[in-house]
């Protein structure tokens, strides 16, 4: 199991921790979604697992290495004038698959017919012509096809509308059914965790203030509304 223990972390030049005596461990069957407001500190925390900052204070347990991880960033660029199969090709180029010309269906199968249509459909498309919804739907799916034992999704629903959140919540679920695999979101909504096996993380201010899983944090807070138990978990 991937776990941390009393991370702290520091910017350079800042006076105080942004991360602070951070202890987490995540669950290989559930996707691990980590809450919080802007500026709380989620990805500080990807980019320290990462290894893009170095760590600092605190231990990291079963990390794998750097070409184990796969780390999508907020907001990469992509030339919106290349088509949802470009993008393919240039993922599967990097992780070493084969990609073949011609369909998606003669390669990829996504396990469910209108995700496959749509894959379909946004494979003959320009980046730029795709909804912001259908582009992370792409990027997610596409990426969600290599073979890591870490995935991190940096906020990979935000922006988007309910049935495409949710499209891309499942499509992670599917990653954890896969052995070996840990799957790692960050997002500000919470409304879909209802409809997916995931263990919840709010981070405040640095700190872990909840983790557990959805039902848990609901019961908590004596509610049944997601958005209201947040409010009360990162005011308390
Ligand atoms: N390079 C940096 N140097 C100094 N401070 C930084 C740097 N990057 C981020 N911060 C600060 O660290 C804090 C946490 O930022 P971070 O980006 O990790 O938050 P976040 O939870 O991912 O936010 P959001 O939900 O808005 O993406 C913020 O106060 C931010 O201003």
């Amino acid at each position: 199991m991937i776990s941390m223990k009393g991370i702290n972390y520091r910017y350079p030049k800042s006076k105080n921790n942004v991360l602070k005596d951070i202890s987490m461990s995540f669950d290989e069957d559930k996707v691990n979604v980590i809450a919080g407001l802007n500026g709380a500190g989620k990805t500080t925390l990807f980019d320290l697992i990462t290894g893009v900052y170095p760590k600092q204070a605190g231990e990291f347990h079963n990390i794998p290495t750097m070409d184990e991880i796969l780390y999508q960033i907020q907001g990469a660029f992509l030339s919106l004038m290349i088509l949802g199969k470009d993008y393919a090709r240039l993922v599967y180029k990097i992780s070493g698959k084969k990609f073949k010309k011609g369909s998606p269906s003669s390669f990829i199968d996504l396990g469910d017919q209108r995700e496959n249509e749509l894959l379909e459909k946004l494979w003959w498309r320009e980046i730029g012509q795709m909804s912001v919804g259908e582009r992370r739907w792409l990027y997610v799916t596409l990426l969600s096809q290599l073979d890591r034992k870490m995935y991190l999704f940096d906020e990979p629903t935000s922006a988007i509308d309910p049935s495409s959140r949710l499209k891309i919540c499942k499509r992670l679920e599917r990653l954890t059914k896969e052995p070996g695999k840990t799957v790692i979101m960050s997002s500000h909504h919470l409304h879909e965790l209802e409809f997916i096996a995931c263990k919840l993380f709010v981070m405040n201010n640095g700190r872990i203030t909840f983790q557990g899983s959805y039902h848990e944090f609901l019961a908590t807070y004596d509610t049944t509304n997601p958005d209201i138990a947040f409010d009360h978990c990162i005011n308390l």
